[in-house]
C-alpha cells in the first residue's frame, strides 16, 4: 500500500549553502587548494544542514537529490550513463566538471537557460546509439545519508521526458534525428533507478517533468503517456510524484492524468489556469496533487487567505491535497532575516527560501483546520506577470535613419576595418578588485582609493587591449558588481541584498536586486568611467549598460504593474544613460540584452506579445542615439538563432551573440543570412578555462564568412571576460586578433569587392602583427 504523502514539501532548495560554501569549494578544488574529499564533505555537510533546517521549520516531506556540485541535468547525463567518452574520468565529479567546464584536453558540453529563469543547465548530447546504463550512486547515497540522520527523503529527479527534451542530438546524430527517439531505451534505466530507490525502502520519488509547460507536440504528450503508464506498471516501485514547474500543465494534465502516477505537482502560481482544468479532470480523484501555491521563484510573501482558499478549491478534485511550492526554491536566496540593511517595511514584505518553508508548513496547518467538505471560499484568480494587456501602451521612439544610412554615417566616423574585433565589456574582475569592493563597503578604503584602484584596472585594460590589437575598445567594467546588481544600486525603486545569492551556473552566483518601486536615475551612472577610459586612448572605447528587459529579468519585480510597465520605466532611464554617454562624445555604445529570449513565455500564445513590448522598450532606451552613434546589443545563451527576428527588430547595428559552445547552430539558421546588419557570433567560449589557439579561433571567423558578408562580422569572444583570469585572457584575445588578422588578409581582399561599408583609416593599424604574449602577465 502507497504510504500518504506528508501534507507539505518543497519541490527543491538552494545548494550552493547560505555563504555560497559550495561556490568557494569548487573554486578550491578547481584549483588543486583542496581535494576530492574535502569537497565531498562540504557537499554532504551542506545536505545534512539544508534536511535538518527543513525538519525543524516543520516540513513534512523532505526532497533529496537536489543537491549537486554543479548542475542536476548535468547529474542526471550520469545517472544514465550519457556520458562522451572524451569527458570520462575516474572519479564522477571530475567527468561532471569536464562535461560542464571541459579542460586541456575536451570541449564542454552546451550550457543554457533552464526555462525563463536565470539558471543555466548543462546540455546532454544524445544519439541514436547512446548507450544508456543506471548510475544510481548519487540518489542512493543521499538516501543513506539522510538516512543515518533518521531523516527519511523523497528523491528527486529529472523526469524522462523533460532529460530528452533537453537535450541535443549527439554529434554524428542523423539529420532530423531527436533525443526523444530514444524513451523506451531511457525508460528502462529509470526502471533501474526507481528499484534501487525501493530497494532502499524509498517511498515516494519525484520525477521533474517542467518540459511539460511549454507546447508540446501531441506525439509528446503520447509519449509522455507511455512513459508514466510504463513507470507506474513497475512491480515493487516507491509511489510517483512528477512535478511540473515554471507554467501551467495544460494538455498535459489530463494525460498525466490518464496514468498510474500517485501524485501530480502543479505550479499554481504561474500555472494558476491549472487549477480549473484540475477540476475539469476525473482522473486526479484519485490521486494526490502537490498543490504549489507558494511561488517559489518570487520573493514576496505569500497571500494566505489566497492560497488556501485555492487549496479548498482543489480539495474536491483530488483524493488529497498536498501544500508545496510552485517549483524548487533554487531561484530564491536562502534567508531574508540576515538582511539587516533593508528597510524594514519592505522587508516584512519579502520570503524567501527559508521563509517560503514556512509558509508552506503555516498553510498546511490551515488546510488541516478546515474539515474536508467545508464549501471553498471565493476564488481570487491571480493576475498574469505577463499581462499582455498593458493599460498605457509604451509611446513609440523617434526613429532613426534606417540602418544602411546609419551604417555609412558610422563607418565614416569609426573607420573601422572588417572583421572588426571587439569584446562583451567586461575583463577579469579580479580578487583584488572584489576585496577593494569588500573594504569600500565595510569602510576599511575610502570611495577616492577605490575609485583611484578602479581608475588604475581601466588604465591596465585599455593598456592591454591597445597593446593587443582590438579596434573597439572596452573600459572592462571594474567599477561594477554585476552586469543588473550595479545598475540597481545607482536607480531608485531597487533594493539590493547583502546575503541573497543565488545560483547562476556551477559555481557562479548573482544577488538578484528587488525592484520594488517606480524606476527613476537620479544622474548619470556610467559616464565619468567611459569618459575616463576614452581619454587613455584615440580608439573608440564602448559605453556599456545593461538594458531594460534583461535588468528586470534579473530582478525580483513588483507584481502590482504589468511587467511591460516596470520594464518601459527601466528603458526610460537607460535612454537618458544613452543620451548622457553620447553627449560626452560616445561613439559606440552597447545596450546589453542576453535575457531577452529568457524572458519569453514558454508557450507560443504569449510569445508575440511579449517580444513587441519588449523590443519596444529596447528600442525605447536606445532609439533617441543619433545616427552616427553605433548602437551594439550583446546576447548569450539564449538560442539567439529562433529570436532572429526580435533581434533584427531591436534595430541595434551590431549584435554579438553566443555560438561558441553551440558548434555554429545560430550559423545554420537560415535567418541568418538574411540579418543585414552587424553579428559578431562569439568565436570562443569565454565560460570555460580553456583557452583557444588562432587556427580554432580562424575557424569560427570562417564559419561566419560562410553565412554573412565580411563587412558584416565582428570578431569577439561570446560573452564578457569577468570570469576568467588575465592569464587566460590575454592569450585567448591574442589569439582573437591574430585569427582576425590571418582572415583578413586571406578572406577579405577577394569580397572586398561587394563589402560596401569597409574600412580605410584603421586597417593599418588593426592588420599590425599581434601582440601575442604583449604585455607582461599581471596575475
Ligand atoms: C552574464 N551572466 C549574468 C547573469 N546574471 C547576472 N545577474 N549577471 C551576469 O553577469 N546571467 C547570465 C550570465 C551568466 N551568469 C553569471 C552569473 C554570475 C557571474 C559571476 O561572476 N558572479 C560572481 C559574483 C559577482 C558579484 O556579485 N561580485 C561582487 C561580490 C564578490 C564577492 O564574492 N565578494 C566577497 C568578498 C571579496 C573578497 O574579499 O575577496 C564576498 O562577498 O565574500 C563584487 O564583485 O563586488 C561570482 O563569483 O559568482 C557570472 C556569470
Ligand atoms: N557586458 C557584459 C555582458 C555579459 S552578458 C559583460 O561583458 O560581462
Ligand atoms: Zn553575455
Amino acid at each position: 500500500m502507497t504510504a500518504p504523502f506528508p501534507a507539505s514539501t518543497v519541490l527543491g532548495y538552494p545548494r550552493i549553502g547560505p555563504d555560497r560554501e559550495l561556490k568557494r569549494a569548487l573554486e578550491a578544488y578547481w584549483r588543486q587548494d583542496i581535494g576530492l574529499r574535502e569537497l565531498r564533505a562540504t557537499g554532504a555537510g551542506l545536505r545534512e544542514r539544508t534536511w535538518m533546517r527543513l525538519a525543524e521549520l516543520g516540513l513534512a516531506a523532505l526532497p533529496s537529490n537536489t543537491f549537486s556540485f554543479y548542475d542536476h541535468v548535468l547529474d542526471t547525463a550520469i545517472m544514465v550513463d550519457a556520458v562522451p567518452g572524451r569527458h570520462r574520468r575516474p572519479q564522477a565529479e571530475d567527468t561532471a566538471f569536464a562535461m560542464a567546464r571541459g579542460d586541456e584536453h575536451a570541449t564542454p558540453l552546451r550550457m543554457t537557460k533552464w526555462f525563463d529563469t536565470n539558471y543555466h543547465y548543462i546540455v546532454p548530447e544524445i544519439g541514436p546509439d547512446t548507450v544508456f546504463r543506471a548510475v544510481c550512486d548519487k540518489p542512493v547515497a543521499e538516501v543513506r545519508q539522510a538516512r543515518a540522520l533518521g531523516l527519511t527523503t523523497r528523491p528527486v529527479l529529472l523526469g524522462p521526458v523533460t532529460f530528452l527534451l533537453l537535450s541535443q542530438p549527439g554529434p554524428g546524430a542523423p539529420a532530423g534525428f531527436r533525443p526523444l527517439e530514444r524513451l523506451r531505451d531511457l525508460l528502462e534505466v529509470y526502471e533501474r533507478v526507481l528499484s534501487a530507490l525501493a530497494a532502499e525502502g524509498v517511498p515516494w520519488v519525484q520525477l521533474d517533468e517542467p518540459a511539460l509547460v511549454a507546447d508540446r507536440t501531441p506525439a509528446e504528450l503520447a509519449a509522455t503517456g507511455e512513459a508514466y503508464r510504463r513507470l507506474g506498471a513497475l512491480t515493487g516501485r516507491p509511489a510517483l510524484l512528477v512535478a511540473s514547474a515554471y507554467g501551467e500543465l495544460g494538455a498535459a494534465l489530463p494525460v498525466l492524468a490518464g496514468t498510474p502516477v500517485e501524485a501530480i505537482g502543479l505550479d499554481l502560481v504561474r500555472g494558476a489556469a491549472d487549477l480549473d482544468a484540475a477540476l475539469r479532470t476525473p482522473g486526479l480523484a484519485a490521486k494526490t496533487v502537490v498543490a504549489g501555491v507558494v511561488g517559489g521563484r518570487e520573493v514576496w510573501r505569500t497571500d494566505q487567505r489566497r492560497a488556501l482558499s485555492t487549496l479548498l478549491a482543489l480539495r474536491p478534485a483530488a483524493a488529497r491535497v498536498v501544500v508545496s511550492t510552485s517549483c524548487s526554491l533554487l531561484h530564491l536566496p536562502y534567508d531574508v532575516e540576515r538582511e539587516d540593511g533593508l528597510d524594514p517595511r519592505l522587508r516584512a514584505r519579502l520570503a524567501f527560501a527559508e521563509q517560503k518553508v514556512a509558509e508552506v508548513v503555516e498553510l498546511a496547518g490551515r488546510l488541516a483546520g478546515v474539515p474536508a467538505g467545508s464549501p471553498a471560499p471565493d476564488r481570487h484568480d491571480p493576475a498574469s506577470r505577463q499581462a499582455a494587456a498593458d493599460p498605457s501602451p509604451v509611446p513609440a521612439a523617434p526613429a532613426r535613419s534606417p540602418y544602411p544610412v546609419r551604417a555609412a554615417a558610422q563607418q565614416a566616423h569609426l573607420g573601422l576595418p572588417p572583421l572588426a574585433t571587439t569584446t562583451i565589456g567586461s575583463f577579469p574582475q579580479t580578487g583584488e578588485l572584489r576585496a577593494a569592493r569588500a573594504a569600500l563597503a565595510a569602510g576599511r578604503l575610502s570611495v577616492e582609493d577605490y575609485e583611484e584602484r578602479v581608475r588604475r584596472e581601466i588604465r591596465q585594460v585599455i593598456g592591454l587591449q591597445e597593446r593587443l590589437g582590438l579596434d573597439v575598445l572596452v573600459h572592462g567594467e571594474p567599477e561594477r558588481n554585476d552586469m543588473v546588481q550595479y545598475f540597481a544600486e545607482h536607480l531608485e525603486g531597487f533594493a539590493v541584498t547583502r546575503h541573497g545569492w543565488v545560483q547562476s551556473y556551477g559555481s557562479r552566483c548573482t544577488r538578484p536586486p528587488i525592484l520594488h518601486g517606480d524606476v527613476r536615475r537620479p544622474e548619470p551612472i556610467t559616464v565619468r568611467w567611459t569618459r575616463y577610459a576614452q581619454s587613455l586612448t584615440t580608439r573608440p572605447v564602448k559605453g556599456m549598460l545593461t538594458g531594460p528587459v534583461t535588468i528586470a529579468a534579473w530582478s525580483f519585480v513588483r507584481e502590482d504593474l504589468p511587467l511591460a510597465r516596470v520594464v518601459a520605466q527601466i528603458a526610460d532611464a537607460v535612454r537618458q544613460e544613452v543620451a548622457d554617454l553620447e553627449a560626452a562624445g560616445t561613439a559606440v555604445i552597447q545596450v546589453d540584452e542576453p535575457a531577452l529570449r529568457e524572458l519569453m513565455p514558454l508557450r507560443a500564445a504569449g510569445q508575440a506579445a511579449y517580444l513587441a513590448w519588449a523590443v519596444g522598450a529596447y528600442r525605447r532606451a536606445t532609439g533617441g542615439a543619433g545616427d552616427r552613434t553605433q548602437i551594439h546589443t550583446h546576447l548569450c545563451y539564449s538560442d539567439a538563432g529562433q529570436i532572429l527576428q526580435a533581434i533584427d527588430a531591436l534595430d541595434a547595428d551590431v549584435t554579438t551573440v553566443e555560438s561558441a559552445r553551440s558548434h555554429g547552430r545560430l550559423l545554420a539558421e537560415p535567418a541568418v543570412a538574411a540579418f543585414a546588419r552587424g553579428l559578431g557570433p562569439g568565436v570562443y567560449d569565454i565560460h570555460s578555462p580553456r583557452v583557444p589557439d588562432a587556427a580554432e579561433v580562424a575557424g569560427g571567423i570562417e564559419a561566419a564568412l560562410r553565412a554573412l558578408p565580411a563587412a558584416e562580422v565582428w570578431v569577439n569572444p561570446d560573452c564578457g571576460l569577468k570570469t576568467r583570469t588575465y592569464r587566460q585572457v590575454e592569450s585567448a584575445l591574442a589569439a582573437m586578433v591574430e585569427a582576425a588578422r590571418q582572415v583578413r588578409a586571406a578572406v577579405v581582399p577577394l569580397s572586398r569587392a561587394g563589402a560596401g561599408a569597409t574600412a580605410a583609416g584603421r586597417s593599418g593599424a588593426a592588420a599590425r602583427p599581434s601582440a601575442a604574449g604583449a604585455g607582461a602577465e599581471r596575475r
